[in-house]
C-alpha cells in the first residue's frame, strides 16, 4: 500500500506550497480545505499521516483530529500552526490526539523529516497492533519477565494453560510453576546456556495452579539493549500434554497385546534382555515359562473367533493371578502366553509357579454363561543352564511345551538337551507332510470287518498310509495327532474322502458291489461347520450313495461338547450316512447322551479286547458294552480281535462284527478288492 499523507488547511495557497514540497518524496497526497472535506476524504481512502492547520472556520485542527483518532486511530496525527495556537492544540496533545505539533511557517528539511518520521511510527504502530493481536490471541503462553526473572507481563494463553492471571503472577519469578520433576541440575544447565547463548529451549514439567503437572515445550529468548544490557527474558510455550498423550498412547500400544492388554513380545524381549545379565551379575537363574492352551483351536472352530477373544482374555486374566509383581507376563500372539521369572535362585521355585498355573485351570473359566475347562502345557527354560540369550531360551521354552504336549498335555517339562533334536525332527516331519498329498505319497488302506453271523466282509474301514521316500512307511499314529495340531488334517482329511469315494465308484464301476466303508474323522475335522457339505459334495462328485460310505467318530471327539455335537450328527445322518463311535471305552460317555446320539455302530476299543481273554475285568467290560449297545439298537465292531480265543469269546457275548489281524490287516486297494472277489469268510 502507497503511503498516503493527507493535508488540511483552508488556505489553499499554503495547501499548493505543502503540495509542492512533498511532491517527489513517494507518497500519495491528498488535500482537503476543512475538516468536514477532510473527513470525507478519510472516508474513502486509507490514509497513515494527517498533517492539519489548527484555525480553520467551522471543525478546528484539534476537534477534526480528535474525530479522526476515534474512528482511524492507527493514522499518525499532526498539527501544522503557529505558535499562537499551540495553547489550544495543547489539551488534545495530552489526551493522545495529536502526535506532533509543528511550527508555521515551517522550515522545509525539519517538516520533511517530521513527516518521514511519522511514516515510520506507523509502521511501528501497524505492527505493535500486529504483535498485540499475537499475543492476545495466540495458543502459546508466553511470559515476560524483567533481567531479574521478576514477571512482567503474561498472555490470556499463559493463564489459559496455568490457571494463573496475570494479578496472580505479576511481580512473582517463574518459580511458582515449578514442579517436582526436575532437579537443581536441570536447572542450573538451563540458566547457564541462557547466559551463554541468550537462548533456551526444551521440555520441561510444570505445575498448573490447581496443583496438575504438565509437560510443555519452552522457548526462552533473552532480550539486551542496543548497549548489550540485559532487560528481559521472553519465554514462549506450548502446553504439550496431549502430544504426551498421544505418544504414550502410540508407545503403549507397541508394547501391549490389544486384546488382553498383557505385555508383548517386544516387551517381553526387552525385559528378558534386562534381566539376564542382572540374574548373571548376581550369579541366579531366569527362568522363561512358555504356555499354550491344549486344543485352542477346537474352542475357536467349534465356537468362533468371538469366543475364543473372550477366553483368551479370561485365561490372560487367571495367569495374572499367579505372577509375582517382578515377574513379566505376556501374549506372544493366539494361545500363547511367557512368563518371565528373573532372579530365581531354585529351580523349584520355576516348578511351583508351573504347579500354581496348572493348578488355577483346575477351576472352570466362564464364557458367556458356559463353565469351559482349559488346560495348557508348559515349557521351561533355564539361564544359563538352557541358553544365554533371549532367542535360545525362548527357541529351548517352546521345545519343552512341545514335549508337554506330547506328554499328553496339561503337564509342565523343563527343556533337556535332547528336545531341540526332536524339535528339529518335528518341523522336519512337518515339513513333508505338507507335500505328501501333492507328491501322492499318501495312500488308502482298507481292513475288512467281517459278519460273525456268517463270517463274510460286510465293510470295511479305511486306513491312511504315509509311504515316504525316505523315512519309509510312517505309521498314522505318528502324523495323523501332528496334522490335527497344525491343522493339515483339512487338507488331508478332504483328500482321503475324495480318495475313498472314488475309489467306491471305480469299484462299482468294474462290477465290484463293495461292502459299506468306514471312513475315520478326525476331531478338527467334525468341529468345521461345512463337513456335511463337504461330504455331500463329495459324494456327489464321485456318483456315490450314502449307504456306500460309514463315518467313525472317536467317543473323545463326539463327548467333547456333546450337545452342539448331537446336532452335526442329527444333520450326518439326515443325509443317510451310517454313524459310528470308535475307539468306545477309552473315554466317558454319558448314556442318557449315547440314547440321543444318531449312532449305528459302536466300536469296542483294540485295548479292550485284546485282554478280554487274560483279564476278567476287559472281558466283563466288553460283554456289559456289547449288552448296553445292542438295548440302544446299536450294532457292535469289536476292533483289533488278533486269535481265535479272543474271537470264540466274542462270538459268545454277542458280538455283531470283528475286525483285526485274525482276518486281515489293512490291505491296498486291490488286494482288499481281491478278497471281496473272493469272497472270503471267517472260518
Ligand atoms: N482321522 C484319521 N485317522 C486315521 C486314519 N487312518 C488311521 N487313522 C488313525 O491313526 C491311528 C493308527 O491307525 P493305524 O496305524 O492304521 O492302526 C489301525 C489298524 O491298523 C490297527 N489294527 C487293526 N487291527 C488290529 C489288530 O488286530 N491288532 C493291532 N495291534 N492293531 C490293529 O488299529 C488301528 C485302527 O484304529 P481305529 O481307527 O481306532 O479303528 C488310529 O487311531 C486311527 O484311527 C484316517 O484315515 N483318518
Amino acid at each position: 500500500m502507497e503511503p498516503t499523507l493527507l493535508l488540511v488547511d483552508d488556505e489553499e495557497n499554503i495547501l499548493h506550497a505543502l503540495v509542492r514540497l512533498l511532491r517527489g518524496a513517494g507518497y500519495r497526497l491528498l488535500t482537503a480545505t476543512s475538516g468536514e472535506a477532510g473527513l470525507l476524504v478519510l472516508d474513502n481512502n486509507e490514509v497513515h499521516v494527517i498533517l492539519s492547520d489548527q484555525r480553520m472556520p467551522g471543525m478546528s485542527g484539534s476537534e477534526f483530529l480528535s474525530r479522526v483518532k476515534d474512528r482511524h486511530p492507527e493514522a499518525v496525527r499532526m498539527v501544522l500552526s503557529g505558535y499562537s495556537d499551540l495553547a489550544a492544540v495543547t489539551d488534545a496533545i495530552n489526551r493522545g490526539n495529536i502526535y506532533k505539533f509543528l511550527l508555521k511557517p515551517w522550515d522545509d528539511d525539519l517538516l520533511r523529516a517530521n513527516i518521514r518520521e511519522a511514516f515510520e511510527r506507523y509502521e511501528l504502530g501497524v505492527k505493535g497492533a500486529q504483535f498485540t493481536k499475537i499475543y492476545e490471541n495466540t495458543v502459546e503462553g508466553i511470559l515476560i519477565t524483567d533481567g531479574n526473572s521478576y514477571i512482567q507481563a503474561v498472555n490470556p494463553a499463559f493463564t489459559t494453560i496455568t490457571g494463573y492471571g496475570a494479578d496472580e503472577v505479576v511481580g512473582k519469578t517463574p518459580a511458582l510453576l515449578r514442579s517436582d520433576r526436575h532437579d537443581e541440575t536441570f536447572f542450573r544447565t538451563m540458566w547457564k546456556c541462557l547466559h551463554e547463548t541468550g537462548k533456551w529451549t526444551g521440555e520441561i514439567w510444570n505445575r498448573r495452579k490447581n496443583g496438575e503437572e504438565f509437560p510443555e515445550w519452552l522457548n526462552i529468548t533473552a532480550i539486551h539493549d542496543p548497549q548489550g544490557r540485559l532487560q528481559q527474558y521472553v519465554g514462549l510455550f506450548t502446553d504439550i500434554t496431549e502430544h504426551k498423550q498421544a505418544e504414550e498412547k502410540l508407545r503403549y500400544q507397541a508394547y501391549h497385546d490389544p486384546l488382553t492388554d498383557l505385555p508383548n513380545r517386544l516387551m517381553y524381549t526387552e525385559h528378558l534382555d534386562l534381566a539376564l545379565p542382572q540374574a548373571e551379575r548376581r550369579e541366579q537363574l531366569c527362568g522363561v515359562m512358555m504356555l499354550d492352551l491344549d486344543r485352542f483351536k477346537n474352542v475357536n472352530d467349534t465356537y468362533g473367533h468371538e469366543f475364543g477373544d473372550k477366553l483368551l482374555i479370561t485365561v490372560a486374566q487367571r495367569l495374572r493371578d499367579s505372577i509375582r509383581k517382578e515377574d513379566t507376563l505376556a501374549r506372544m500372539g493366539g494361545d500363547e502366553f511367557t512368563f518371565l521369572l528373573p532372579l530365581v535362585t531354585d529351580v523349584q521355585d520355576v516348578a511351583r509357579v508351573a504347579e500354581k498355573v496348572l493348578a488355577g485351570f483346575a477351576k472352570p473359566l466362564t464364557i458367556n454363561g458356559k463353565d469351559m475347562f482349559v488346560t495348557p502345557s508348559i515349557g521351561i527354560s533355564l539361564f544359563p543352564n538352557d541358553g544365554h540369550d533371549a532367542e535360545t531360551l525362548l527357541k529351548n521354552a517352546d521345545a519343552a511345551m512341545y514335549r508337554a504336549k506330547e506328554q499328553g498335555r496339561n503337564n509342565y517339562q523343563f527343556y533337556t538337551t535332547d528336545m531341540n533334536a526332536l524339535t528339529q525332527q518335528r518341523l522336519s516331519l512337518e515339513n513333508d507332510l505338507r507335500q505328501a498329498v501333492e507328491r501322492s505319497e499318501l495312500e488308502m488302506y482298507y481292513q475288512p470287518k467281517v459278519s460273525l453271523k456268517d463270517g463274510r466282509i460286510v465293510g470295511a474301514e479305511a486306513l491312511i498310509r504315509w509311504k515316504h521316500p525316505e523315512r519309509g512307511f510312517v505309521p498314522p499314529g505318528d502324523f495323523i495327532p501332528l496334522s490335527e495340531e497344525n491343522g493339515l488334517i483339512l487338507p488331508i482329511g478332504e483328500w482321503l474322502l475324495r480318495d475313498i469315494c472314488q475309489q467306491i465308484r471305480h469299484w462299482h464301476d468294474e462290477g465290484l458291489h463293495p461292502p459299506c466303508i468306514a471312513i475315520n474323522i478326525s476331531g478338527r475335522q467334525f468341529q468345521r461347520q461345512n463337513l456335511p457339505d463337504l461330504v455331500a459334495q463329495i459324494m456327489a462328485d464321485s456318483n456315490i450313495q450314502p449307504d456306500d460310505i460309514e463315518l467313525e467318530l472317536t467317543e473323545g471327539t463326539i463327548m467333547s461338547n456333546a450337545e452342539t455335537n448331537i446336532e452335526m450328527l442329527v444333520m450326518l445322518k439326515r443325509m443317510g450316512l451310517s454313524l459310528a463311535i470308535d475307539d468306545f471305552g477309552t473315554g466317558y460317555s454319558s448314556l442318557s447322551y449315547l440314547k440321543r446320539f444318531p449312532i449305528d455302530v459302536l466300536k469296542v476299543d483294540y485295548s479292550f479286547v485284546r485282554d478280554i481273554t487274560t483279564d476278567n475285568n476287559s472281558a466283563e467290560l466288553v460283554r456289559g458294552v456289547i449288552g448296553m449297545a445292542h438295548g440302544l439298537k446299536l450294532e457292535v465292531v469289536a476292533e483289533g480281535v488278533e486269535t481265535a480265543a479272543q474271537l470264540e469269546l466274542l462270538r459268545q457275548y454277542g458280538c455283531d462284527v470283528i475286525q483285526g489281524f485274525l482276518f486281515s490287516k489293512p490291505l491296498p486297494a486291490g488286494e482288499f478288492a481281491a478278497l471281496v472277489k473272493a469272497d472270503r469268510r471267517l472260518g
